[in-house]
């Protein structure tokens, strides 16, 4: 945390346009206490717990090698409708390839800012590199900076938003979007088979051009990590998420029974599967999309390269039929482009699923 630059004013940076200051250069100008737009409103944790007493929740593991079997998909079944989380292990991702991803998140943040500005997210425009959009006064700001990109489909890449430096980036971008796509398709096959549906039903929902947006997150150490968020409470979007976490430093939390749990040790090499809204909208709530948040700490530097996976732009979702009946009525509406709604109601702190549910 270290630097030579002269200290930011609090107030300073609470005046300045939080999009073009990044909660890294926040960091090196050796910022004491977070401005106040940065600190949560309740309370992270309640008198009997803190961040380090906070218990820690077993992930399920899924071997997407065994998914053929009985027993796996029966284990996949459980994951998603109880948690809506797991960790995937032989998942055809190459070490070398995870190891490449984890160094292109942490060689980019370290650019020079005049490096990584040339990548710089216009305000009209969601992708690119930069902090949370403002949406509202009242919006409670992530201590995170993020470069944000569609990778898949490629014809809708833009390649003006992905760095030339670090050298191999799109290279080793877009290896990981192939392997990622290949475990997305076992998963959503699979999970249509234990619910005894055509394995392509929830494929062929996404349409035949689903997209894919890849968020590489930098969490940057927090002088006041008992306040500040990395992450606020948020569900994804998505159909599905693939987290590549951090090897070193644990940070993310999730809900279970109105509880938090710290995510701890999970497996070497493995990848970290969320359920986010749009399964859990086409699955008519069976399975779950779970609520998350990325905690913040004082020493250490933290990151993750979040992929989401959802339906292709304009394709209408909605509960499977074949989901529907007189136990299980339809539980969500039809709609379409969820994820537009969905970063309106992420920024405002709301859970956006709640805008589509019928019961
Ligand atoms: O960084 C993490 O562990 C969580 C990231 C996440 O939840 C997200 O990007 O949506
Ligand atoms: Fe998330």
């Amino acid at each position: 945390m270290a630097s030579s630059s002269p200290p930011l004013a609090t107030e300073e940076v609470d005046q300045e346009n939080h999009s073009s200051v990044t909660v890294q250069e926040m960091v090196n100008h050796g910022v004491h206490q977070p401005p106040n737009r940065y600190i949560c409103k309740d309370p992270l944790y309640d008198e009997s717990t803190n961040s380090t007493s906070l218990p820690s929740i077993d992930i399920p593991v899924i071997d997407l090698s065994r998914l053929a079997t009985d027993e796996e998909l029966q284990k996949l079944h459980s994951a998603l409708s109880s948690l809506g989380c797991f960790q995937v292990i032989n998942h055809g991702i190459e070490v070398g390839n995870l190891g490449e991803m984890e160094e292109l998140v942490r060689e980019f943040f370290r650019l020079p800012k005049e490096e990584k500005q040339k990548y710089a997210r216009p305000a009209d425009d969601i992708e690119g590199y930069g902090t949370d959009i403002v949406l509202s006064e009242s919006q409670t700001l992530d201590w995170t900076d993020r470069l944000y990109l569609l990778v898949i489909p490629e014809d809708g890449r833009k390649l003006q938003f992905w760095p030339q430096n670090p050298k191999d980036f799109r290279r080793i971008l877009h290896e990981y979007s192939l392997g990622v796509t290949n475990i997305i398709k076992i998963l959503l096959q699979s999970a249509a088979k234990m619910l005894d549906l055509p394995e392509n039903s929830f494929l062929n929902q996404c349409g035949e051009k689903p997209i894919m947006f890849c968020r590489f997150n930098l969490y940057p150490p927090c002088p006041r990590p008992e306040q500040v968020l990395g992450l606020k409470p948020h569900t994804d979007g998505s159909g599905l998420t693939i987290l590549l976490p951090d090897k070193e430093v644990e940070g993310l939390q999730l809900v279970k029974d109105n509880k938090w749990y710290k995510v701890a040790h999970l497996l070497p090499h493995a990848l970290l599967v969320n359920a986010g809204d749009q399964l859990e909208i086409m699955s008519n709530g069976i399975f779950k999309s779970p609520m998350h948040r990325a905690v913040t700490n004082l020493e250490k530097e933290r990151i993750s390269v979040a992929m989401f996976w959802a339906p292709e732009l304009g394709k209408e979702i909605g509960p499977l039929e074949g989901l529907i009946n007189e136990e299980r009525p339809r539980r969500f509406a039809k709609l379409k482009d969820y994820h537009l709604t969905y970063f309106k109601h992420y920024q405002l702190n709301q859970r956006a699923i709640d805008a589509v549910r019928i019961n």
